[in-house]
């Protein structure tokens, strides 16, 4: 699904007015799609505190005060003193429920906060028209209302927050627990930074113009169901073992040998037809007794010494490998011969940064570092929306993979496209989740899935483990080895 700026959203709901439906009849579709979403999914709300701005956004504000108000729902709306210089369809919502006498209407220093839980505050204040910070009484009122216990429900975005950039430091931005958005995530929901105030998001469809949506220029995409559904390959019958590659997933030490393991398993349970761990020999024992079906190609001693190149293979080098001199040049010395793609993680990543042999990798691989890997390899940047474009520049500099790991981790290509991830979640924030991702990706492209499409679909399918393992473990006590194991539920969701 294609992430669109601001002025290409407004452009689109231009378009959309310009070819049948009228801007009026458009915001009541919004506003018909939150109304509705709230009266049929928080069935114990019984009164709404609506704060309204000036523009379409508090449009939006004023005609789902009304809706909602027809729902037999107690409303409150609260709007700013002094003149109101409303858009013209705000107005015509204003005028309307002005006339309503049983919904009250306050300004915003009236408010006061009910800490109920069965009363919904809903920020209607600024959506993608936000220019600047929210100052002044809006601010105060938004401090005040971030401060309350209450429910808390974003119309399209969370006011204070850019669709497209990231917020000033220290700039008020409403704390949102649900955020229902039109058509279209915004970048900004995809950011750490930035993407905290949203809650969980809910994608509300209002019909805007199909062909300008598909005709629209973007570098920005979020992998959804349709576009995982169609990278997706079911397993072929009339196969054999040699149909679905070999990977050969590279690294442990003495004491590091869970990471290779974990890689190892993952890359089983992806699918790889033959799978072989190439570890020093300290790890023999662990992995020909942990991981019977893979093969095990000794490579030193109590940490890796020499990289053995085999044909038709491919490799997944990192997971737990350490920095010993030996092994720097064994990493070295294989891919200064080695050509093809390979997956690089975690010690693979430091060892080059650390050496400035970044130019070593070879064309078409992935890289999957975490923000930190990431600033060692290309330096740093002040937020993840600088991080993101030095990634873009380094991927085509590099012509390589960049699997940018967060929150909503980005896989950043070498034509500068970025397709960000929505599953996943903090239950996944420990020390072994990387290691999976790498046995899942090199799997993957092992099985023939070009680069591209195995960091999209590897970097999905794990977070959507992460879920199921979430739901039956919970955040706190989940392993990254749930993780492989709830893979199989995966792929059988995905074979559905
Ligand atoms: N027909 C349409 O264009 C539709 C728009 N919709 C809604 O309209 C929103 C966009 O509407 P607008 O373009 O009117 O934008 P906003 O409603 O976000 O408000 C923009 C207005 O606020 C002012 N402003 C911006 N930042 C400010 C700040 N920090 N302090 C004080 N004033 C500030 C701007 O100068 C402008 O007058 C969407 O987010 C969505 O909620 C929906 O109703 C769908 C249809
Ligand atoms: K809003």
């Amino acid at each position: 699904m294609k992430i669109l700026s601001a002025p290409q959203i407004k452009e689109c709901d231009q378009t959309t007015i310009r070819t049948g439906i009228s801007s009026i009849q458009l915001m009541e579709k919004a506003a018909n799609a939150c109304a509705s979403w709230i009266v049929n999914n928080m069935k114990n709300i019984k009164k709404v505190q609506v704060f309204c701005g000036k523009g379409n956004n508090g449009g939006d504000g004023f005609a789902v005060a009304r809706l909602l108000y027809e729902k037999a729902i107690d409303v409150e709306v609260y709007i700013d003193r002094g003149k109101q210089d409303f858009s013209e369809d705000a107005k015509i919502n204003y005028k309307k429920i002005r006339k309503n006498s049983g919904i009250v209407f306050k300004y915003f220093s009236k408010f006061l906060p009910d800490n109920n839980e069965n009363s919904l505050i809903i920020d209607a204040l600024f959506g993608y028209g936000l220019n600047r910070n929210l100052s002044g009484r809006v601010k105060a009122v938004v401090d005040q209302l971030n401060s309350s216990r209450q429910p808390k429900l974003a119309i399209d975005i969370p006011s204070g927050l850019y669709a497209d950039k990231m917020t000033d430091d220290n700039s008020t931005v409403f704390k949102a627990d649900i955020t229902l958005t039109f058509q279209f995530y915004k970048r900004s929901f995809m950011h750490p930074e930035t993407g905290r105030f949203c809650g969980t998001i809910e994608l509300l469809d209002i019909g805007l113009d199909q062909q300008f949506i598909d005709d629209a220029k973007t570098d920005f995409f979020v992998a959804d169901r349709q576009m995982i559904r169609s990278i997706y390959r079911p397993r072929a019958d009339f196969s054999n073992k040699g149909t679905f590659g070999k990977s050969i997933l590279v690294g442990g030490s003495y004491g590091k040998m869970g990471s290779v393991l974990m890689s190892t398993l993952a890359a089983l349970r992806t699918g790889s037809g033959l799978t072989f761990t190439m570890a020093p020999d300290c790890g023999y024992g662990i992995l020909q007794s942990q991981v019977p079906e893979a093969m095990f190609v000794n490579s030193g001693d109590n940490y890796i010494d020499k990289l053995e190149i085999q044909e038709k293979s491919v490799y997944g080098i990192g997971p737990g490998l350490g920095k010993e001199k030996l092994t720097q040049q064994a990493l070295f010395d294989f891919l200064k011969s080695y050509k093809n793609p390979v997956v690089l993680d975690a010690d693979a990543l430091n060892i080059l940064a650390e050496s400035k042999k970044q130019n070593l990798i070879p064309e078409n691989s992935v890289i999957t570092p975490h923000p930190l890997e990431f600033g060692r390899l290309f330096g740093k940047t002040h937020d993840s929306f600088e991080r993101l474009d030095l990634a873009k520049k380094k991927a085509k500099e590099h012509q390589i993979f960049i699997v940018l790991k967060d929150h909503h981790t980005a896989v950043v290509t070498p034509q500068g496209q970025v397709f960000y991830n929505i599953t996943g979640n903090s239950g996944m924030a420990k020390g072994g989740s990387g290691d999976v991702l790498t046995g899942i990706i090199t799997s993957l492209i092992s099985q023939k899935y070009e680069p591209e499409s195995a960091c999209i679909l590897g970097v999905w399918l794990h977070g959507m483990a992460g879920d199921l393992a979430a739901e039956q473990f919970s955040k706190e006590a989940m392993l990254p080895t749930d993780l492989i194991h709830k893979i199989a539920d995966v792929f059988k969701l995905l074979s559905k």
